[in-house]
């Protein structure tokens, strides 16, 4: 546990950094410093391994100021990451990545399996061990960085926008990484961003910093987005909250209709016979793969016996997996679909059923309320 009680940052030329910062960073969770450039997160962060001094108040580990720890074995027991990885640029991967284990003094051999271990576990090919840092795209760099930062298996991680200068496509990527290790590792990560949405997708609990060095709300992600404390953060975490906050919902729940869903070797004419006023048919494969929507009105303008699967389908646009997908990503599909209704496939890509937008107004009213 990282306490900070009262902690402030007073620098010389009178900026505050920080204003007494009070907060409790939990173990084997993932804690995030959101807020606008300048609020004080990179300096708070940077009191946890004395790369800052505070000027009021203390940071504690695990009940211990941190000022009674000696401040270079106190940063080798805690990993560090920063934005574009800052990696030693004529060092290989390998040796950047076993630089704290070599610092422990493991010995060569040992660093560099310890080295190799990590590199699989943050995905990167043994054949990159022997490159250097300037032989990788920014993505594979920051995985390095986030693997050297692991190699001596400290029990705090703390990254400073370490995704920030990849671009989104990567950037996701980089964020299920870490969620998949953290799953396995539980360390205390303590993370700083200013983007709220990696904020809410990495956060077990989310600081929202104000201007000042002032600590706004402290919350969980979906208590921050449901109920903002003040117009502050209700500006921070942005006006499309309630859409984002859908993401906290598991799709699982939703009703889904089956009923409009047809094989293609089905007649039009029967189709339109069961579809009961429903202005979309869903056109499946035999094994349930979506093929695409046909029309009520294009049903009807086709002779009885024409095969679904023959006719010109509009397409389904994307799926939402309906066991680990959130609401979010069911409005999202049926959003984009032609149809106004998003398709829901199981763990296989078969369809299991489909949901209106209407449908999935009533399912969001219901939970959200
Ligand atoms: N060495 C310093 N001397 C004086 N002021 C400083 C110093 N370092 C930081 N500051 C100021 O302290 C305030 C907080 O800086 P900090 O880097 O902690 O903010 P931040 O929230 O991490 O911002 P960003 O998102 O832009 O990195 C800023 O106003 C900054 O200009």
């Amino acid at each position: 546990m990282i306490t900070f009680e009262g902690a402030a940052k007073l620098y010389p030329d009178g900026t505050v950094a920080v204003d007494a910062l009070d907060l409790t960073v939990e173990t084997g969770q993932t804690t995030v410093f959101v807020g606008p450039s300048g609020s004080g997160k990179t300096t708070s962060l940077r009191m946890i391994n004395r790369m800052v001094e505070p000027t009021g108040g203390a940071v504690l580990i695990d009940g211990q100021d941190v000022r009674l720890r000696d401040p270079a074995a106190l940063r080798r027991s805690i990993g560090y990451v920063i934005q574009q990885a800052g990696l030693f640029p004529h060092r290989t991967v390998r040796d950047n990545i076993a630089t704290v284990p070599l610092l422990l003094g493991w010995g060569r051999a040992r660093a560099r399996a310890r080295a190799a271990e990590l590199m699989e576990l943050v995905g990167l090919e043994p054949s990159q061990a022997r490159r250097y840092p300037h032989q990788l795209s920014g993505g594979q760099q920051q995985r390095v960085g986030v693997a050297r930062a692991l190699a001596a298996d400290p029990p705090i991680l703390l990254m400073d926008e370490p995704f920030s200068a990849v671009d989104p496509v990567v950037r996701a990527s980089l964020q299920d990484e870490l969620l998949r290790l953290q799953e396995e590792l539980h360390k205390t990560v303590v993370f700083v961003t200013h983007d709220i949405d990696e904020a809410v997708r990495l956060g077990d609990r989310i600081a929202v910093f104000r201007p000042g060095g002032r600590l706004a709300q402290y919350d969980s992600p979906e208590r921050l987005l449901a109920a903002p404390r003040d117009a502050f953060v209700e500006s921070f975490v942005g006006y499309d909250r309630g859409v984002r906050r859908l993401s906290f919902f598991p799709a699982r729940e939703l009703s889904l209709r089956e009923d409009v869903v047809f094989g293609d070797d089905t007649a039009a004419g029967a189709a339109a016979a069961s579809m009961r006023g429903e202005p979309w048919a869903l056109v499946v494969t035999g094994d349930h793969v979506p093929l695409g929507w046909a029309g009520a009105g294009q049903l009807a303008r086709v002779p009885a016996d024409t095969a679904l699967g023959s006719l010109d389908l509009a397409p389904y646009g994307h799926t939402f997996a309906v066991d680990t997908d959130s609401l979010r990503a069911a409005l999202d599909a049926a959003v984009l679909s032609p149809a106004g209704r998003a398709v829901g496939v199981d763990a296989a890509g078969r369809v299991v059923g489909v949901v209106s937008q209407e449908d999935l107004g009533t399912a969001l009213w219901s939970v959200t309320e």
